[in-house]
Parts: structure tokens; sequence; C-alpha cells
């Protein structure tokens, strides 16, 4: 009935669509209107196509006897009654909260698991009677659960509407308002639970987060593509998804080495970031002689430090209040002018004769010298590698820092690190706009193009004699297609200084504090979802913890909440997984895992000249067993390169090549089915079975001891090997053979 209702639906779509394709347009308005129907028809057939797998999977029973199915959309009736609720509705919480020890009005609850429309297997709870017993807050939905969870992975992240847990559900529908912090180890839903709370706040909260947009934050490309399915899978896809370094519209950003980003992300670099901009607002030590047309004038240095000090009070940024400063330096040039040639004074001879001195090119050479306009990219690039200029404004690093930051030596045009990104950020935010000719220019041509479209508009209506008033101008901006047919995430990712309405970090722990102060100024409203594992982070510059990089930003301000249940990692492997997190702090717990798989985790010694072959037979045994499932080889970096050419050597190891990736090259690598990633890459991301080679080396590697080989073991979802030479380090001890 709910399929048949949902396909009469998708009919009626596909008439209306057909019609409007049909409608011809009789005036550009008329064409207009019919796009915009046409895109809103579209989008709801989208919906309606995307909700076919498991429409429905959750029926709940009142004690009163009334009955009700939980969805991935709303569906009524042709009498509006209702079939099915969307899982988002207030109304579909008793489906995710209720527990045997709290079951409010319920008497059951039903997961439905569906296969091409059919029902397979229904999954009971009954609330009355004995079942009443069962342990309050134990997994629901249990069978549906384990079946999603055995499942083979494809590369690419799942919706879980059908089974969140009640622990989950909390976080998906905390309010809006303030900072959420979801703290919790690998594989708890950390990441699947925060996407679908985007999907929530945009259904409960639609008309405020439409016009002001939600931003994902991830930690890299290949990570955003293996999540980038879930909200569209959820009927949402007005959501930007982004990591730290595509945060600046137009640059692109690679990877830094660990001390410089550590140094990069350093707090004190705010605080050189501005000196390098004060150093820009300089004062001559002795008065510049100026020969303009014969009459030699003199800058005085008391006239330049008054001009900045006006020009700083204004409180605007260096850009803006650059004509504060012309104008201060300017007034006593004039008068001098005036007074020096013999020169009647008043106030039009002076206004005249500090726009004639303006436009002169020695006095313009020397304000550009004295107050220059600056980009990010440009102050950035000197920083980097005027070393006068370093010493000047990075009082707060020490000697040996500051020759590390000259290492960077950028030009202008880049290339750039995540790391410089927040820096670049924090330098547009001081610097604001140039008003550059270019840009004046630009805009002086789009404004008579715009008048020439709007002549064209007139002459067509003149032309159609509809014998009707229509409005050229709104014709010509809507023929054009400009602003009405932009959509919020475009609009938001194209501007800097965008304000959204909500932003979700995720692998929130590698951030740095400069990287901090950038996201927080993306979101005044401080409306967040925070999600990490302190104990998994890599980044020296990350976050050691959650009050560490809150308080500065939010002090009071932020709630925590925890997930305890690890879905991915079978028990067996999180035993191991659970040493080395004791080697990270012994005072931590690991989360539990919510099945095990019988299989334990296996470690195998190899001679270093047997290391390449015995990996390729390790590789071969695993493609072959998870004949869909995917695999990962995590490796320390520096052996990335080495080991993926060795994998897809022809006479190597007999695996076609095709079927292997580098994560590092390709942030596709996902789609192969087998992969090899470093740990960086391989944060946040899960396979069936994992090879985890050389953990000594990784270990040896890791800036932040051995959080880098825990977020390595606590890949899989079904086999861990370990591939090493030499000893197994101590934290895997009991992996011994
Ligand atoms: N309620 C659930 N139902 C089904 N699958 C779930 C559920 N919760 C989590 N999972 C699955 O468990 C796996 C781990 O989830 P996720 O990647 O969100 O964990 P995480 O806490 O972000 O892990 P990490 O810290 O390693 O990044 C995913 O495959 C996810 O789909």
């Amino acid at each position: 009935m709910l399929y048949d209702r949902l396909d009469r639906l998708r009919d009626r779509t596909t008439t209306r669509l057909a019609e409007l394709y049909k409608q011809r347009g009789f005036n550009h308005q008329a064409v207009w209107e019919r796009e915009a129907f046409v895109d809103r028809e579209v989008e709801r057939m989208e919906r309606l196509l995307g909700v076919d797998r498991g429409l429905c999977f959750g029926r709940l029973d009142t004690i009163e006897g009334s009955v009700s199915h939980i969805g991935r959309i709303a569906l009524a009736d042709e009498e509006y009654n209702p079939l099915l609720i969307d899982w988002r509705a207030p109304a579909a919480e008793p489906f995710y909260r209720a527990t045997a020890a709290n079951p409010g009005q319920l008497a059951r609850r039903r997961h439905i698991q569906v296969r091409h429309r059919k029902v397979i297997g229904v999954d009971d709870e009954v609330f009355v009677g004995d079942a009443q017993a069962a342990p309050a807050g134990s997994i629901h939905g249990e069978a549906a659960l384990i079946a999603s969870l055995n499942a083979h992975r494809t590369g690419r992240m799942s919706d879980i509407v059908a089974t969140i847990q009640a622990e989950q559900d909390r976080i998906i529908r905390a309010p809006l308002k303030g900072i959420l912090v979801v703290q919790g180890g690998p594989g708890t839903g950390k990441t699947v639970a925060a996407l679908h709370r985007a999907a929530y706040l945009l259904y409960t909260h639609r008309e405020q987060l439409e016009r002001s947009g939600v931003l994902v934050i991830g930690p890299n490309s290949t990570f955003m593509r293996y999540i980038d399915q879930v909200l569209p899978s959820l009927g949402e896809t007005g959501v930007n998804l982004t990591t730290i370094g595509g945060l600046l519209p137009g640059i692109e950003a690679s990877a830094d080495d660990d001390a410089l980003a550590q140094l990069k992300g350093d707090l004190r670099m705010a605080g050189v970031v501005a000196a390098a901009v004060r150093y820009h607002q300089r004062v001559p030590r002795k008065p510049v002689r100026l020969e303009i047309d014969g009459v030699g004038l003199d800058l005085d240095p008391e006239f330049v430090r008054t001009a900045r000090t006006r020009a700083r009070r204004s409180r605007r940024s260096h850009n803006e209040a650059r004509p504060v400063f012309v104008r201060e330096v300017l007034r006593p040039l004039a008068l001098q002018y005036l007074e020096r040639s013999g020169q009647a004074v008043d106030d039009d001879e002076l206004a005249d004769m500090r726009a004639e001195l303006a436009d002169h090119p020695d006095v313009r050479s020397v304000l550009d010298d004295l107050w220059p306009a600056l980009s990010p990219q440009s102050l950035l690039a000197a920083l980097f590698s005027d070393p006068k200029l370093v010493s000047a404004a990075a009082r707060s690093l020490d000697p040996e820092e500051r020759h590390l930051l000259q290492r960077s030596g950028r030009s202008q045009d880049g290339p750039w690190s995540e790391a410089d990104i927040p820096l670049l950020d924090e330098a547009a935010e001081l610097l604001g706009e140039i008003p550059d000719e270019t840009a004046l220019a630009a805009a002086r041509r789009a404004e008579q193009e715009r008048r020439a479209e709007q002549e064209f508009a007139a002459d067509l209506l003149t032309g159609l004699d509809l014998g009707f008033p229509v409005d050229a101008s709104q014709v010509a901006e809507r023929y054009r297609g400009t602003p009405a047919s932009t959509t919020t995430e475009q609009r938001a990712a194209q501007d800097r200084a965008w304000a959204y309405g909500h932003v979700i970090i995720d692998e929130a722990q590698e951030l740095s504090p400069m990287a901090w102060r950038m996201v927080m100024r993306r979101v005044p409203s401080k409306s967040m979802t925070v999600v990490g594992d302190i104990a998994q982070t890599s980044a020296v510059a990350g976050a050691r913890s959650w009050s560490a990089v809150l308080d500065p930003h939010a002090e009071g301000r932020w709630r925590l909440q925890t997930l305890s249940v690890n879905y991915r990692t079978p028990a067996e492997v999180m035993k191991v997984a659970a040493d080395v997190l004791a080697s990270i702090d012994p005072s931590l717990t690991p989360p539990e895992s919510v099945r095990s798989t019988g299989e334990a985790p296996s470690a195998v010694p190899v001679t270093p000249d047997r290391l390449d072959d015995r990996l390729a037979e390790l590789v071969a045994v695993d493609l072959d067993a998870e004949a869909e499932g995917r695999t990962a080889v995590i490796v320390p970096s520096r052996r990335a390169e080495d080991v993926y050419a060795r994998l897809t050597d022809p006479g190597g190891g007999g695996i076609p090549p095709e079927t292997v990736a580098l994560g590092t090259r390709d942030p596709a690598a996902l789609d192969a089915r087998l992969v090899v990633l470093t740990v960086n890459q391989a944060k946040g991301l899960e396979f069936d079975s994992v090879i985890v080679m050389e953990p000594a080396e990784i270990l040896a590697e890791s800036a932040r001891g051995a959080t880098d080989l825990y977020v390595a073991v606590t890949r899989p979802t079904q086999h861990l090997t370990v591939l090493y030479t030499g000893d197994l380090p101590d934290e895997l001890a009991s992996l011994a053979p």
C-alpha cells in the first residue's frame, strides 16, 4: 500500500513534469516561471525516487491500540490521513528512544526489514508483560542492526535511519542552539550521527537553515567523498561539505610538514599576522621630500603618525582604513603646496589640491609605501620570505620558529598549505577588501551590461505587444538567471564572510587553534556540532582536551555528550585496540563492541626481504575472501608510494592493478577494492579487512605517540592483520604469534 502510494505520487509528478515540458513560454517571465516549477518537480521526483530502499522500516503500536508507521519520508492518502511518519518528526521519536524500562505509551515496537519492496524480516520488542524485564538502554532492533553492520563495505557511508540507537538519537535531536560536543571512541557512530543531525535540523528548522545554510567540515577529500551520499539519501542536498583547506573560495591547499603545521596552527600566529599588518602601516624616520610641479613639499613624520593614528582609530580593516590615512596625509601636503606656491588657501582650493595630489604618481608611490593596499596572499608571502618583517612581527616566536616560518617561502600565488588557510583567513579579516581598480572597472562593466540587457528586454516586450504591464528590468534580471537561480549553498561557498546557520565539524580533535578561530568566524551564532575523539588526535597542533579548544571561544557555553558503543569494530579487534588505548592513557575506557565475529586478529612476522611478497599474498587472500568488500593496507607515510607501486607491478603478486588505488593520489580511491592509505587518510574510514603494515614505523612516525596506531587498528569491520619485520611493538604484544 505504501509503495502503491509512492508510485502514484511518482506518476503524478511525471505527468506534471511532462505537461510543464510541453508548455511553451509566450514571454520570458512565463519561461522563467515554468523553469522554477520544473526545478521544484524535479526535486520532488528525486526525493520520491531516493526513498525506495527501506521506505518504511518501523511500526509503533500504542497501548491504546493506535498504529503508526515510520519511514524515510512522510506520506498521506488522498484524504490527507497519515500513512507514513517522517523519521525526523516528533511522533517518530519513541521509535528510537523507548526502552523496556521507559516505554512511554508504546505496547510494541517493530523493526521491518525490506528488500526489493518485500518484507524479509520483522523484529518485535513488546513492552507489555514479561518483556519489560529487558535491561534498560540495551541495543534495539538488534537483527536489523547486526545485519547492517555485517554487510560488506562499499567505499561509501550509508544512512542508518532504520537502526539509530537511543544514545545517538539524543544527539541527533538535540536543540539547534549552542555548541554540542560529541566525544566517542572509534566506530561509535559520531560521523553518521552528526550527518543525521544535519538532516534533522534542516527538517525541524527548515526556513531558518535554508536561508543561512549548513556547513560540514571533515578531515580530507577522501573522507568527504566517503560521506557525501548520506545526506542525499536522506533527501537533503543543500549542505556544503568541505575541509579546512577548502574553506577559502578559490584557494586549493596541500599538506605541510608536521613541525610547520604545528607552528602555523599555534595561537601566537594570530598576533604575528596582526603585527605583520601593523608593520605595513609605516611612519618614515625622517621627512620625505617630494617635488610636485616644481614645488618642494616635506612630508613630516609627525603628519604621518597623526594620519596613522586616525586611520587606526577608525576601527576599519587595513584596506578600508587606507582612504582615511590618505586623506589625513594629503591634508597638510595640500596646504603646504598652496602656501609654497603662493596660492589662496580656502576649502575649495584645498579639496581640489588634495584630489590632484592623490593622482600624482610620486605621491601615490609614497602612500603605497607607507600604507599599501594588501591582499591576504601578499601579506603571507611577505611574512614567509622577508626576514625584516618576520623579526618585527614574530617577536613572540623564538629564533628557531622564525627560521622555520621563513622556510615556507611562498609567492603571492602560493602554493598554499592547509595550515596556511586559517592564516590567510585571519589576514583577510584584518585587511578587508581591497577597493581595487580592476574590481571597480568590472563593476562599471557589469552595470553597462545590465543596462544593455534591460534595453534588450524592453525592446522585446514592445515587440511582443502583451497588452498587460510587465517590468523590463525584472525580465532582464530573470532572463539573465543571476542571483535568483543561485542556491544558498552555492552563494555560501563563494563567500568567505558567509555566516552559516549551523556548522558540523567532524574529526574536530585535529583542528589547530588557528583553524578554530577561522571556523568560529563562519558561525557567529555559535550553533555547532563538534564531533571527535581526543584519543585519536594525530595533529601536533590538535586538541588535548575539548575545554582547551572551546573555552577561548565559548567558555561555559558548550555541552558534552558521549557515545560508548562501538558499532564498527568487532570485540576481538577492539581487545587489541584497548591495549593501544591504554598505552595512550590508562584512564581512558575503550568503547564496547556491539558484536563479535569469532575471528581473532593476527600478527604476521616477516623478514625484510620477504615483506613485499608476503603483503601481496595477504592482500590476495583478502581480495578473494571479500569478493564484494573493501580492503585497506595502512602503511607508514614514507612507504605509501612504494607499497602501491609494488602492488600494482604487473610482475608482482598477480593482483589486477585496476583493483588497487593510492589514497594520497586520488580522492575516489575508496571506489577500488584495495586501497593503500596512510593513517592520516584512513581517519574516519572503515573497511571489511585491514592490513596494518610495520606498526613500529607508524609509531615512530607519529607525533602523538600511539594515537595513530590506535586509529589504524580500529578501521576494520571484520578482519585485522598486522604485518611486521623486527619486533612487534609492546602495544600489540597480545597479538604475538
Ligand atoms: N545505529 C547504527 N546503525 C547501523 N550502523 C551504525 C549505527 N551507528 C553506527 N553505525 C555504523 O558504524 C560505523 C562507524 O560509524 P562512524 O564512522 O560514524 O563512527 P565514528 O565514531 O565517526 O568513528 P571514528 O572515530 O573512527 O571516525 C559506520 O559504518 C556506521 O554506519
